[in-house]
């Protein structure tokens, strides 16, 4: 699988204290990654430092096939780039309906290129109904998005990130608060999105990153403590001392 992402060496210090520890991650370019840890183990930071929000005081961050330093661009650039973030809570225009809010993020063009290719409304329509099929809110066009509930929020949000056409998606706990009809179903989402993208999810719930069914990484202060399946890192002893505590 080539390389999309390579993050490597990175260290991050908030006022003397090493939150991310001579971190080294890479990501494939179709790949679903569950990224999990306990708490302050820099899995946010993580995401931060990928988006360009914040900065390392070493390490390098390459991206795509010329190896670009993300290091150098700013976050907006990042962002035309391909690289696409899902924050915890749900941020949809909840006046607009679904078909709207997935309008306004399909007229967003991230680059130059979508530009110059600016596609029709025609085909507006189109991009639209293919989304809202992806997502699993085809009969929800109609709707306003304030009526949604809390998972189909989410699933909207994630289908105006896709309007974007990322090559990377970062989503922070998806899977929180939603009933187990609606985990399943951004599971399914979330699978189906990485088949042509590369996917990073970060989550607590282990029993939804097992349905993920994807390569893991267990961040621990700052550093990869182990990597591979769920049951594989699951079965390391120093991941069970650091989620018991010891
Ligand atoms: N802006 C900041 N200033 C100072 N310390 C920070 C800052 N951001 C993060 N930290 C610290 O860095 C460490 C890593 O934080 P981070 O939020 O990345 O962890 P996390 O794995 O996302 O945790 P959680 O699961 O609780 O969200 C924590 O100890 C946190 O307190």
């Amino acid at each position: 699988m080539s390389t999309l992402l390579e993050v490597s060496g990175v260290s991050v210090t908030f006022d003397g204290f090493r939150a991310i520890n001579n971190l080294s991650i890479s990501i494939g370019a179709a790949e679903l990654r569950a990224v999990i840890g306990p708490n302050g183990a820099g899995k946010t930071t993580f995401m931060d430092i990928i988006t360009g929000k914040t900065r390392p005081d070493e390490g390098r961050v390459l991206w795509g096939p010329r190896s670009i330093s993300l290091l150098d661009l700013s976050e907006s650039q990042i962002a035309r780039q391909g690289i696409g973030r899902k924050f915890q809570k749900p941020t949809v225009f909840e006046a607009q309906s679904v078909r709207e809010n997935l309008a306004m993020a399909l007229k967003n063009p991230r680059g130059p290129f979508d530009v110059l290719f600016y596609r029709k409304s025609r085909d507006t329509a189109a991009r639209i109904d293919e989304i809202a099929d992806e997502i699993g809110l085809t009969e929800d066009l109609p709707r306003r998005a304030g009526e949604l509930s809390h998972g189909q929020k989410q699933w909207l949000e994630i289908g105006m990130l896709l309007a974007q056409d990322p090559q990377l998606l970062l989503v922070d706990e998806p899977a929180a608060g939603m009933t187990p009809a609606e985990r399943e179903h951004t599971t399914a989402l979330l699978v189906r999105a990485a088949q042509t993208r590369a996917v990073v999810v970060v989550e607590h719930d282990m029993e939804f990153v097992r349905r993920l069914n994807c390569k893991v990484t267990v961040l621990h202060e700052g550093a990869v403590l182990a990597e591979g399946s769920l049951d594989h890192v699951t079965k390391n002893q120093d991941v069970i001392d650091v989620y018991l505590g010891r």
